[in-house]
């Protein structure tokens, strides 16, 4: 860097000082806080996504967010070109810049990291990235620190896209990146023309019963409502109630979304016993989450949950279905078969009952540790990869190789034998791969699949939910001295550190009916997650709690000694 570049950087990161005491660090979504602490922090991003671009030679994304929680709060991340989650090599340098206490400081640290990096900083090409933010009141003037932070790498080009999804942001920088197009009106005309060509697909004799045309969806208070009304309006054909939709004077994700449905198993704001017997779903505040569920008629404020690992199920065997339709005998080119690598990903949080049924279907289920950026990179090493945590957030990948032989596959048919069975689940799996989006999990397009899947095989939310019966669970927080002494292994399911505390879970585990449970430091919460399963409620609540206590005896306040 140039001492023209330096003092720039040095001029505009003094208007932005770091508050008092603030301690930051990039977690399993970027960075989180109370937004009022969080100008500096915006502002340093904006910087690291122009390093990020000039150092990809690429467009990259920055996205300002804080999802499922409190509206008061706010965050920020980094889309890679790729779409995905920021690079993990680049995690530590980001909670460096975050936590550096003086604008001199700051300068020293990038200038170190540029050497390192050998960023090139010859104008040659320059640094452009897309910025877009959730409808949080303090977005606006968070948007402004990001792009003041993007101008004090020279040359560099912010380019923002409003109030978007976090999906749409990611979908955005990919197709970007790609040559495709790459407006908001593209990613709904995308999702609602593969939707439509996916639903031509249905066969014939299936037709779903009228009551359950209806779909009713929460949109948390968010940014996801909104957007799905724009959608609804180029899907004419598609019964959608949008509640909460953040126009009804309702509070960002208070008592309403995802995370709320999904952790408390009530029914949202706004959903009532009326509801009985219709198909619902929950989209979290920027819309990267979905569940379904339905109103329980003997208790109106009950729900019965439909997850992600419903969701994964439901998409997993459609897949399958698929795939086998393409392996049928009786055209004159099975020798071509291509052999599509399916996989399943799926989280310690998957409901045990979820993966005994995917390993039943014969599926290849594997298990990666918390957060998107794992199971996303896992699941890329598929032909199809399909992967949810259990709270709503996945998505489907598919491999170039395979989508070139499905093209060339589909040609073929087009030839031979037009029409065939075999050539429409070849257009049916082209149609989900542009339907859902390749770059993160996104709740707009999971739920079209969703809905056409539920087309497609005439089943209603109650056919759908009896796939399997979740195993009771429960999940709970403990306040620890310090959550990062808990190191864990094997996709999160063991404790290594600290010693003896994985023997004593083991023993709670032990006196338990088809009993599991691990413990895990959040990477969003000052606090250490329990989770536990067992053939009943009460089983797995006296489990959770006995590890619980474990928890605090070994890692707790009275421990501080
Ligand atoms: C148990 C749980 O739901 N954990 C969530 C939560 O992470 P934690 O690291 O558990 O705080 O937020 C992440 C980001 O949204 C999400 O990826 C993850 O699944
Ligand atoms: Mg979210």
């Amino acid at each position: 860097m140039d001492d023209n570049q330096k003092s720039l950087i040095l001029k505009s990161s003094s208007q932005y000082p770091l508050p008092q005491g603030v301690k930051l660090s990039y977690g399993t979504a970027g960075f989180r806080a109370d937004a009022s602490i969080l100008g500096s922090t915006v502002f340093r991003v904006g910087i690291l996504a122009a390093l990020r671009s000039l150092k990809t030679q690429s467009l990259t994304g920055l996205m300002i967010t804080a999802s499922h929680n409190k509206v008061t709060d706010n965050g920020v991340k980094i889309a890679d070109p790729s779409g995905g989650m920021l690079t993990q090599e680049w995690e530590p340098f980001a909670d460096a810049i975050a936590n550096s206490p003086t604008p001199q400081h700051f300068v020293q640290l990038i200038d170190e990291f540029v050497k390192k990096e050998n960023i090139r900083f010859d104008g040659v090409r320059s640094a452009k990235i897309l910025l877009g933010r959730d409808t949080r009141p303090s977005g606006e003037s968070l948007l402004e620190a990001a792009k003041q932070g993007v101008y004090s790498i020279v040359g560099a080009t912010a380019i923002d896209m409003g109030i978007l999804t976090t999906p749409q942001l990611h979908w955005m920088v990919r197709a970007r990146n790609k040559d495709m197009k790459a407006t908001e009106l593209d990613y709904f005309e995308q999702l609602s023309s593969s939707f439509r060509f996916l639903v031509d697909l249905t066969p014939n004799q299936i037709k779903m019963s009228k009551t359950d045309d209806k779909l009713i969806v929460d949109g948390a208070n968010g940014v996801g409502g909104e957007k799905l009304e724009v959608l609804k309006k180029m899907l004419n054909s598609m019964d959608i109630e949008i509640r909460n939709s953040g126009k009804e004077g309702g509070v960002l994700n208070e008592g309403v979304g995802a995370d709320y449905v999904q952790k408390e198993k009530v029914v949202p704001q706004g959903f009532h016993l009326k509801d009985v017997g219709i198909r619902c779903a929950s989209l979290d505040g920027d819309a990267d989450r979905l569940v379904y569920f339905y109103v329980q008629s003997n208790n109106a404020s009950k729900i019965d949950l439909v997850d992600g690992d419903k969701i994964l199920s439901l998409f997993a065997l459609f897949i399958k279905e698929q795939l086998s339709i393409l392996k049928m005998e009786g055209d004159d080119h099975v020798d071509e078969n291509y052999e599509a690598r399916l996989g399943v990903v799926q989280t310690a949080y998957a409901n045990g009952a979820s993966t005994d049924y995917l390993r039943q279907l014969g599926l290849e289920v594997v298990f990666t540790p918390t957060g998107v950026k794992y199971l996303h990179e896992k699941a890329a090493e598929y032909d199809i990869g399909i992967y949810f945590e259990a709270n709503g957030h996945g998505t489907i990948l598919f491999s170039e190789s395979f989508l070139t032989w499905l093209n060339a596959r589909n040609n073929e048919l087009s030839s031979k034998s037009k029409g065939s069975e075999q050539q429409k689940a070849v257009l049916r799996l082209l149609a989900v791969s542009n339907l859902i989006n390749q770059a993160v999990g996104d709740a707009l397009s999971g739920l079209l699949l969703v809905e056409a899947i539920l087309q497609y095989k005439g089943w209603s939310i109650h056919n759908w939910s009896e796939l399997y019966h979740d195993l009771p669970s429960r999940q709970l927080k403990v306040k620890v001295v310090d959550r990062t002494a808990v190191v864990t292994a094997n996709a999160e399911t063991v404790v290594v550190r600290p010693p003896l505390i994985q023997e004593a879970i083991n023993v709670e585990v032990a006196k338990c009916p088809q009993g599991r449970s691990f413990i895990r430091p959040s990477g969003t919460e000052d606090v250490i997650r329990v989770y536990a399963e067992a053939s009943i409620q009460e089983a797995a609540d006296s489990l959770a709690n006995s590890v619980a206590k474990l928890a605090d005896q070994f890692l707790g306040f009275g421990n501080s000694g």
